[in-house]
């Protein structure tokens, strides 16, 4: 809906109302038409100010229209009829002007924002591009090269940014609609010859081939398969080289192919399971809603390694006070350099002053007692957590709670140790954790609802996207990665090398495929948990006897490039050779080549032709049919939490919508059918037997993944 009033006696005040945001709904486009229409009718009006509801001018068109059979007028002639009118429209930019929002305001004649509003054409994220004329006037008003910057990237730009590019016209720190009012009265009845965008000439630029190709080199680099990007160069370079009216014609072109695409309809469904984490749920039906979160305004972090600093300084930068807090005096005194290093950096970048005086470094434990919330991160060994939480246990406050950055330890265990149990929660960072975006939020059978609603809430305070899961052996990311890891290695006993695994699931739109990335963690990190587990040893040395654990094939691939030293990068040798510790460019090691064909012949393996497609099902298949166990004992509430978890933390590329998602789309009959497949061949590999929750959704003709919960919730109440 949109609003009219008159105001000033001759200013018509159009109000878009469709909370929270005033996204472009049918009934918003509907409401806007006939609003214009009748302000451009009256003769009493000489001017026109557009403005949103409650602070938000417009978060753009609805999403929740897209795949819908859109009805209501279209957005392009609809922003045509504001532009060609022959009374002053103005745009009252509070909060946000997005996408399809911030295209209404270019079609106004000028742009007044709050100071904090922000600005942004962000279609590309949805699989999309500005197609109601952003691509052809954004060039226009500020020229090609930044132009491409924001519809490339989709990135929010402040208000003085905006008034820097020349997108505004002015910005204020008063009530932007009554700034807008009065800017209205002075323009009225001045020529609009000079304020109609479409009308401009494309800024020239000295070299437009050579501006594009960078471009599009650009964009092929880091969109790793995604589609939009490529058609939002090609929507600009035709802003710059052909008239306006061709230009909106190649922009339709290039939308239509994108509107359908199944990238567009992953990328969406990202855009809504991110917000679907926030209305998490507990196994024992504890909700969001129901669940407050208690005031944390100081906490500690116990263990300054790598990950203890990164979250220091993630709870610093987001204005906590925090305890650092290092036993070891030489750690200590590294630990509080390199995060020193770190806020300053941090700070530079967004132009800030570093929260240095936020943290507080000790190496005494007992200064932890007046903290609010504690995030124990010393090395991943129980024994030496299940000290520490005894420990923090008996000095802290009561009502303090307790949380772990464990990466799959038993949450539950830790929280025996202590005496409130209910305060304890697993708070998993990935690396570096003032960066990575993902935070697991573990709740034991025990955890209160309160704890979780504490965590997920700091969570969301240190800018993180935070997600539920319950408490099971690696939790839901790294449970996941155990199968799909598991089959990289045994398709090198068969014949593939890492390079070729890589290559397929990097082409897949992974950031580095699987041996790249455990290249780069670090090989060890898993060979103790393997020790740890009694996986590594074996009576056997050669044969198949060799190559079981527990029942089941086992490869000792990683253990025996472990016990050459060859721990990754860290040590110059991994999977790949790198030409010095430390060093990031992999080559491919024929030393490794000798080695596997050394190994498959003791082994007595036969070594045959592995294609992408098979490399490609069974590392996906078997990580998405461990996401069904995993939905199937409840340990996430629903697929956009695991899908969320890929995204943030695993680089699943996310115009492929995460694992989940990515098996509706390709279809859970085929799932099922080539995990059928693959299990009659390897049927001593239990992570390619197909779950039992997969059969009854193929059963229940494979429903689209929003009623998922349903068939798990009847599943569910059958057990
Ligand atoms: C046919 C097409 C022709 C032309 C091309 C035009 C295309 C477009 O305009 S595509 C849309 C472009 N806009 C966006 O991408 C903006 C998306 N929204 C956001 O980035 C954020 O929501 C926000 C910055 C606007 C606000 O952030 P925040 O304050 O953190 O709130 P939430 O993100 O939780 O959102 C609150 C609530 O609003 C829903 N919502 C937000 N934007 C839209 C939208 N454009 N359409 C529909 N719904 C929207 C969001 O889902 C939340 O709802 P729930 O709480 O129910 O999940």
């Amino acid at each position: 809906m949109a609003q009219y009033t008159r105001v000033s006696g001759s200013v018509g005040l159009i109000t878009l109302q469709n909370p929270p945001v005033n996204a472009l709904s049918a009934a918003v486009r509907q409401g806007i038409v006939n609003t214009v229409q009748r302000a451009l009718s009256e003769p009493e009006v000489k001017s026109v100010v557009i403005c949103g509801q409650k602070g938000a001018f417009c978060g753009g068109a609805d999403i929740k229209e897209f795949g819908t059979n859109m009805s209501g007028p279209p957005l392009v002639p609809m922003i045509h009829a504001i532009e060609s009118a022959v009374k002053p429209v103005v745009a009252a930019i509070e909060g946000v002007a997005l996408g399809g929002g911030l295209e209404l305001a270019l079609g106004c004649h000028y742009r007044i924002a709050h100071s904090k509003a922000r600005l942004g054409l962000p279609e590309v994220t949805l699989g999309l591009l500005p197609a109601a004329g952003g691509t052809q006037r954004l060039p226009r008003l500020i020229g090609v090269p930044a132009a491409l910057d924001l519809i490339t990237t989709g990135r929010h730009v402040t208000a003085t940014e905006a008034l820097q590019l020349g997108i505004v016209d002015q910005i204020t720190d008063h009530n932007t609609v009554d700034v807008a009012v009065k800017f209205a009265l002075s323009v009225a009845g001045q020529s609009l010859d000079s304020r109609r965008i479409s009308s401009y000439p494309c800024p020239r630029h000295s070299d437009f081939d050579a501006l594009f190709e960078a471009a599009m080199q650009k964009v092929h680099q880091s969109a790793r398969g995604a589609i939009a990007p490529v058609a939002c160069v090609q929507a600009v370079r035709a802003a710059a080289t052909l008239p306006y009216s061709q230009g909106m014609e190649r922009e339709k072109e290039l939308m239509a192919t994108l509107f359908t695409s199944g990238q567009a309809r992953a990328l969406q469904y990202c855009f809504f399971a991110q917000r679907a984490v926030g209305r998490w749920s507990m196994s024992s039906g504890a909700r969001w809603d129901t669940s407050k979160p208690r005031p944390v305004h100081k906490a500690a972090v116990i263990g300054l390694g790598t990950m203890g600093r990164g979250i220091a300084v993630a709870l610093a930068q987001a204005g906590l006070s925090v305890v650092a807090v290092e036993t070891q005096e030489k750690q200590l005194i590294e630990a509080k350099q390199a995060v020193t290093g770190m806020l300053e950096r941090g700070a530079k970048r967004r132009g800030v002053t570093p929260a240095l005086d936020k943290i507080t470094y000790s190496p005494n434990i007992q200064n932890v007692a007046d903290v609010d919330l504690i995030i124990e991160a010393v090395f991943e060994d129980m024994a030496l957590k299940e000290k520490v939480f005894k420990q923090l246990s008996a000095v802290c406050k009561p009502g303090t709670f307790l949380c772990t950055n464990t990466s799959g330890l038993d949450i539950n265990r830790l929280a025996s140790q202590t005496c409130n149990p209910e305060l304890v929660v697993g708070m998993h960072f990935f690396a570096p954790a003032h960066v990575m975006k993902l935070l697991e939020v573990v709740y034991g059978p025990r955890s209160s609802p309160h704890a979780v609603a504490t965590a997920m809430h700091l969570g969301k305070k240190i800018g993180k996207v935070s997600v539920a899961v319950g408490n099971c052996r690696g939790f839901v990311g790294n449970r996941m990665l155990k199968p799909y890891l598991e089959q990289a290695l045994f398709l090198l006993e068969e014949g593939a090398t890492p390079e070729q695994v890589d290559q397929a699931l990097e082409e897949f739109g992974f950031a580095m495929g699987v041996f790249r990335m455990s290249d780069l963690s670090g090989l060890d990190v898993g060979w103790r948990v393997r020790k740890a587990d009694g996986l590594v040893t074996s009576d056997a040395t050669t044969g198949q006897q060799a190559r079981i654990r527990q029942g089941h094939r086992y490869s000792p691939l990683g253990d025996l490039l472990c016990e050459q030293g060859r721990f990754g990068q860290k040590t110059g040798r991994g999977w790949y050779q790198y030409d010095k510790p430390g060093s990031r460019v992999a080559k491919p090691d024929p030393w490794l080549q000798n080695f596997l064909e050394e190994y498959r012949a003791r082994h007595g393996l036969v070594v045959r032709r592995i294609d992408h497609q098979e490399v490609l099902e069974r590392c996906l298949y078997s990580l998405i049919n461990e996401g069904f166990r995993i939905l199937e004992d409840g340990i996430a509430a629903g697929p956009e939490d695991i899908d969320v978890i890929y995204m943030f933390g695993y680089s699943w590329p996310r115009h492929r919508g995460g694992p989940m998602f990515y098996a509706s789309m390709v279809g859970l009959a085929r799932v099922l059918e080539r995990l059928e497949y693959y299990h009659q061949a390897h049927p001593d590999v239990p992570s390619l037997h197909p779950s039992t929750l997969l059969r009854k959704l193929v059963a229940n003709g494979s429903p689209p993944i929003h009623k998922w919960r349903e068939v798990i919730k009847k599943l569910h109440s059958q057990l």
